[in-house]
């Protein structure tokens, strides 16, 4: 996992957008924005995810491959939803299993900080945080998804500053 200030320039999304010359964010820094990060070793991939399941409660998971092949006639519209600027009621939590991609988070003072992401990386966006997500231009990422009971990933696109779950998920940043 590699975290930067994003470049905010209007090309493809696909593109690193990383600023020249680059602004480095640190896991501690988006930590403190609620992001939870770990590199997941791959002799005991699975020993890993299974421990971090039962500290947090992840009682369920299955699995995306985001690609043409993977997602069939859904690929343009779920790349298009993946990357409109939304929240969830939930966290997300996603493990890598192969490819890459980017995570956008919008950080503790609205800017956008790209996380590039591979295989090994398992990654948490709290509840409430505006995010959004691309592949990169190698266009294939494969993850797993972790979640507690049912899947709550219904994308709130922004703005809903009013939703109760970024009106707690702002409180705990600040508190942080
Ligand atoms: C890498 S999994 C696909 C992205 C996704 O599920 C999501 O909700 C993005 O915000
Ligand atoms: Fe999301």
């Amino acid at each position: 996992m590699r975290a930067y200030l994003y470049d905010n320039l209007d090309t493809d999304c696909r593109e690193t957008h990383e600023q020249i010359p680059s602004v480095p964010v640190s896991a501690e820094e988006l930590a403190a924005s609620g992001v939870l990060y770990w590199k997941l070793k791959d002799e005991n991939f699975e020993a890993q995810i299974d421990k971090i399941c039962e500290d947090r409660n992840y009682k369920n998971r299955d699995q995306i491959t985001v690609s043409k092949e993977g997602l069939g006639d859904l690929f343009d519209a779920k790349i298009k939803t993946f990357f409109a600027e939304h929240l969830h009621e939930d966290e997300e939590i996603r493990a890598i299993l192969e490819g890459t991609g980017y995570f956008d988070i919008r950080d503790k003072d609205d800017r956008w900080v790209r996380i590039k992401v591979e295989a090994g990386d398992l990654i948490v966006l709290p509840a409430g945080i505006y995010h959004r997500f691309t592949l990169d231009t190698n266009n294939y990422l494969k993850a797993m998804r972790l979640f507690k009971e049912d899947p709550v990933w219904t994308p709130l696109n922004r703005p809903c500053d009013e939703n109760s779950y970024r009106k707690a998920y702002l409180q705990a940043i600040a508190t942080n």
